[in-house]
Order: structure tokens, then sequence, then C-alpha cells
């Protein structure tokens, strides 16, 4: 056999087939093998299979591969109810059962923690994954990439690793009525002959479809995001969409005209009805505006902001943090059993949203900045303010070191950690390690048929601190 001549540590070569035993799920879902000692990783393939790969791509330190042939099949592989699952890429585990996806998801932060954390595994309580009952349209927002193919206007998602456009007519994760209002709203862009962005070219208007539906309210919003301002046959656009979608109650532009892989840019146009729509969790109401995060999956969010509720065990005197607070709702949802919320969030609009979500429902102990969790906690501490309690639920980098340095300054005695990667969250309880211990983390599926893994920790200061 030839080494390959640039990759000399790799005993493989582009093309090659050869035998490989997957020991398990890595990251982003794939199967990962061992060919001489060598880490592969093959789209498709599941634990304890035995497949026939061909190397796709080689590089320093690890393989990867596609399946040829599957020689012997796990028996949780299930056939993907989705006619374009291998096309589009959206979902990585359709072809996994969800009550393995769940048990795999554990391990993918398990794995997580064995690589990063310095934890004694033998000694965390790992628990097993909180998962949804009805795994299928549980997806509340879609943003899908428009263009143009044979004259015809399409929208959805890129290929995994590439710039092939997927069409995407019916999304099963996707709830039903974003699917009606983005169906629509192609079809209206094709009727009007709508300029449509080209990537390659960087001319045309409309880049994305933006949908978001409150599953409680059935309101639906819509935000155009387009190169441009000036958007020909606005009123055409709008009126076409009040009429074909009565349960659009937002209709909004965003302009984005970078070269950029963000969706959103700067700069956010009412076009029609309400700016928010709401959504209800519980017993709580939230406007949300367009650039506002919000959890993509209303069902679990519940859930998994129980189990922040749970590991915060609050008594009702505690001041608390809700850092990387989108539009205020971990706070809210334990406002009650808290004397003071301070939140923050780097997007205005969710800052805003935050202080009238607050405002609506009576919370006068709660206040909201814009800016990042790294700038305020350390100001709050300069100016004397101390929390007694600090959630923080950071996007997929994790925390920034200045505010792990802050915590671990002020020392909150409750301090629980809600994150949507376990590589991150696992590098940054090695940093806590130093003044916290984990007392348990719990994984909860947000994402079913995708290898996203959310986890709330709850974390105790260690004795000598
Ligand atoms: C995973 S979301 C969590 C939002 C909210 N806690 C929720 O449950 O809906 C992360 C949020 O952090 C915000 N963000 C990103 N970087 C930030 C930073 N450095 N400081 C503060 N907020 C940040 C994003 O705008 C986003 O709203």
């Amino acid at each position: 056999m030839k080494t390959n001549e640039k990759n000399k540590g790799i005993p493989l070569e582009k093309g090659q087939t050869f035998p490989l035993t997957i020991k398990r799920l890595g990251i982003n879902g794939e199967g990962v093998g061992y060919f001489k000692k060598q880490v592969v990783f093959v789209p498709g393939a599941l634990p304890n299979e035995e497949v026939v790969v061909e190397a796709t791509n080689i590089s320093a330190k690890f393989a990867e591969g596609k399946v040829k042939k599957i020689r012997k099949a796990s028996p949780h592989r299930v056939d993907p109810p989705c006619p374009i699952y291998h096309e589009c890429g959206g979902c990585q585990l359709q072809h996994l059962s969800y009550e393995k996806q769940l048990h795999e998801k554990r391990d993918i932060v398990v794995q997580a923690m064995e690589r990063f954390s310095g934890l004694d595994l033998g000694k965390t309580d790992i628990r097993q994954t909180i998962g949804m009952e009805d795994p299928w349209n549980y997806r509340n927002k879609s943003q899908f990439q428009t263009g143009l193919r044979n004259g015809k206007v399409i929208a959805g998602l890129y290929s995994k690793n590439s710039h092939h456009l997927v069409n995407i007519d019916h999304c099963i994760v996707q709830h039903e009525a974003t699917n009606k209002a983005v169906q629509t709203v192609k079809q209206i862009l094709q009727d009007l002959k709508v300029s449509i962005y080209d990537e390659r070219k960087r001319k045309g208007i409309v880049r994305t479809i933006v949908c978001r539906v409150g599953f409680k309210s059935g309101q639906v919003q819509i935000v155009l995001i387009t190169a441009q301002e000036n958007l020909p046959r606005k009123d055409l656009i709008v009126s076409e969409i009040k009429k074909r979608l009565p349960e659009v109650k937002s209709i909004m532009q965003n302009v984005n005209g970078e070269k950029t892989s963000l969706i959103f840019g700067d700069k956010t146009v009412h076009l029609d009805g309400e700016e928010v729509i709401q959504e209800q969790l519980g017993d709580l109401t939230f406007d949300l505006s367009a650039r506002a995060f919000f959890q993509l999956n209303p069902v679990q969010t519940v859930k998994l902001y129980d189990e922040v509720k749970k590991a915060a065990q609050l008594t009702g005197k505690e001041k608390i943090v809700d850092a990387y607070c989108g539009v205020g709702t971990i706070g809210m949802w334990l406002a009650d059993g808290a004397k003071e919320i301070r939140g923050m969030d780097t997007i205005a609009d969710s800052v805003e949203d935050a202080k009238k979500n607050a405002k609506k429902h009576g919370f006068k102990n709660a206040t909201y900045v814009k800016g990042t969790a790294e700038h305020w906690l350390p100001k709050w501490l300069g100016e004397g303010w101390r929390p007694d309690a600090v959630v923080v639920d950071p996007p997929r980098t994790g925390c920034d070191q200045k505010l792990l340095g802050a915590i671990l300054k002020v020392k909150p005695k409750k301090f629980i950690y809600v994150s949507c990667n376990p590589s991150t969250l696992a590098k940054d309880i090695k940093t806590l390690s130093k003044a916290y211990k984990v007392e348990y983390i719990q994984p909860v599926d947000m994402f079913p048929h995708t290898a996203h893994v959310e986890c709330v920790v709850q974390f105790t200061l260690k004795r000598d601190n």
C-alpha cells in the first residue's frame, strides 16, 4: 500500500476503499473508526457497524470517507423518513432510531468531557438525555437561502460543505406553518418576478426567506433578507403575502449586502403588520423581534428551562445574572424565585424585547443591557454589585475567558451553565474547576435527528472556596 505523500502519518490515499468498524459517533453525528490507528470520520455510519469506506479526504491528523457498503448494519438503523435527507444535510441522525439518538447524544457529551474537561468521569454524574415525545415538526423558525434553478425560485439549505443549494419544499422537522409560509413566499417571488440574489455573481436582491411561528399564538413572521435596501415591487410583495397568508402577523425586511455566512445584516426595516410576534412558554408570553434569538424548539425549551430552575434551587433571596439573555426567557423563568435579575445580550433588539417582556409580566426587579457578558459582569463587580447566582447560556463558542475569570473571582454560590456545544462546555469546565465542582450534567435534546445536544450543568463551589 502506498502512503499518501503529503500526509505520511495517514496510511491511506484518496479514493482508496477499506473495511472499517465504527466505534462511536463523532460530535457532528458521523461514524468514527480507526484504520491502522488513524481516525476516520464516516458520515452516515453508525456505532458497531462494519462498513466498506472510500477515503474522500485525507488531512494531517484524520481521514474522511463515505460508506460504499454496509457489511453489518446496526440493529438501530432505520430508514430516514425525509426524501431529501442525504442531499440536504440539515439533519444528521435520521437513519438512527430516536431512542438510540438520545443514548448517543449522551455519549457525545461523555466523549467531550473525556477529551477536554479534566473531570474524573467515574465520579461525574452525566444523566440520560431528556428526549421529545413527538420528535418531528419541532422547529419554530426556518432560514432558507433563495436561488434560481431553471428559471424557478428555489429556497432551502446548502448541502454540507458545499455551495449546492438544496430546494426544500417540505421539511419534516419544521412546524407546518413555516413550511406553508416559505412555499407561498417562494411562489410570490416567482409570480412577481422578484430579483433573486446570486451568491457567486453577488448580484440580485432577495437572499433569504426567514420565517418564525409562535407555537401557541399561531402568529407568523416573515423576514426577507435582501442585498440592498431598495426592494422593487415591495408593496406588491407585501399585499400578496397578506392575501395568501392571513396568519402572517409581521412582515420585515433585513438588509445584508455583505459577503458573509451570517444571515442577518445590521439594518431591519418594518414592512407591514406588527414588528414582533408572540410566543408563550408556560404562563409567560414573549414578544419576539426579527433579530432576537429565541430557542428553536419551544416544546423542549420548557423542559430545558425547568432543568435550569431545578439546578438553580432559588430561595427568592438571590440576585441573579442571566448572561447571554436573549429576550430574557431564562431569567423570567426563574424570576419568581429571585430578588433581582440582571441580563445582557449583544443583540440590541433582544435586549429591547427583554425589557418589554419583563415590564409586561410586572417584573420590576429585572434590568437588561446591551453588550457582552465579558464586559458587563466585571463592570458590575467593579461597581460593588455581587450576584448570588449566575446562569450562562453562551453561543457555540462558549464563554469568553474574561467572563470565566470574573465568575472565578466573584464565585457565586449558585452557578448554572446551559450549553449547546459539549466541546466548548468541557473546556470551560476545565477552567472553572479551579473553584467549582460539577454536580451533574443533564443533556436535553433540543434538535431531534441532528447531532446537536444541549446540556444544563449544575456547579457547586469546592470546599476550600
Ligand atoms: C444560545 S443564545 C441564548 C439566549 C437565551 N438565554 C435563550 O434561552 O433564549 C445565546 C445568546 O447570546 C448572545 N450573545 C452572543 N455573544 C454574546 C456575548 N459575548 N455576550 C452576551 N451575549 C452574547 C446572542 O445574541 C444570543 O442571544
